[in-house]
């Protein structure tokens, strides 16, 4: 049995196929990138692994049982906007990620000190405790999405999603972001599936990189069909050298220039 199973998802919306015969084993610990083509059902796959929906056909088995419909302990998720509230200091922001399933702030006492102690320990390790009494609009937009997914991890998700989650970034704050992420995994040995349009990104934090396509195209009627996995490529260890393929595509470039 692996961690997660995907098995034989179809998704529609009203009678148009989103996704069809979606197959899927990841164990634990693995890093899973996401790519394919814009709206091809990216982030309707990462809602069905949340249980924000439910599959028209097929089931999601998480560690043998049906993913919980609430995220905390078993799955956390970032997405491209940052999550954070405004109002809420970044020590406030994380310590309302532990405490989503109540309502917010509803911690006192003792329970508030261990509830803080617990947030700054979090701080710490996304690099913000300098910050913890600082407004998210303060900090820059890296830190902003650091603040997102201290706030996610806080309560020691097993699986992270991740929605196209360093797009709004410039390129120097998503390569720094690109180490903590990695840094982070090293200490968490969490399963991560992460969205991206980057496929340079997907090939260098991920283990694995699944493309998202149709197999099948009516040109008459293009939103016939659903997308399916059509590659899972091993990305450890240098499997697949995507700089070779960047290379192959300057070659040919200039072969035809
Ligand atoms: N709740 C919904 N009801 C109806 N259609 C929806 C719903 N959610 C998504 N869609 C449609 O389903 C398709 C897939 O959407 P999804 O957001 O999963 O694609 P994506 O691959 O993540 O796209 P992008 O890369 O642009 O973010 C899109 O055409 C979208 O408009």
């Amino acid at each position: 049995m692996s961690f997660v199973e995907v098995r034989n998802i179809f998704q529609s919306y009203g009678k148009r196929p989103i996704l069809e015969r979606v197959n899927l084993d990841a164990e634990e610990g693995e890093f899973v990138s996401i790519v394919g083509a814009s709206g091809c059902g990216k982030s309707t796959f990462l809602r069905l692994l949340l249980a924000q929906e439910v599959p028209t056909r097929g089931h999601i088995r998480i560690d043998g049982n049906d993913p919980a419909v609430e995220p905390g302990r078993e799955r956390g998720v970032v997405f491209q906007r940052y999550s954070v509230f405004p109002h809420m200091t970044v020590r406030e922001n994380i310590v309302a990620g532990k405490s989503f399933h109540r309502p917010l702030g509803r911690f006192f006492g003792a329970e508030r000190r261990a509830a803080q102690a617990r947030a700054d320990k979090t701080l710490d390790r996304i690099g913000l405790a300098h910050v913890a009494d600082a407004y998210p609009a303060m900090l820059s937009g890296g830190m902003q999405q650091r603040l997102a997914i201290g706030q996610a991890l806080v309560a020691q998700p097993r699986i992270l999603l991740l929605d196209e989650p360093f797009g709004a970034l410039d390129p120097g704050t998503r390569l720094a972001m690109h180490a903590f992420l990695t840094e982070l995994r090293s200490q968490t040995a969490m399963t991560v599936f992460m969205v991206t349009h980057d496929l340079e990104e997907g090939f260098k934090l991920g283990d694995r990189v699944l493309v998202f396509d149709k197999t099948r195209w009516d040109v008459d009627y293009p939103d016939n069909y659903g997308a399916t996995i059509t590659y899972d490529f091993d990305a450890r260890n240098g499997g697949i050298p995507f700089q070779n393929i960047m290379e192959e595509q300057d070659v040919l470039l200039s072969a035809t220039a």
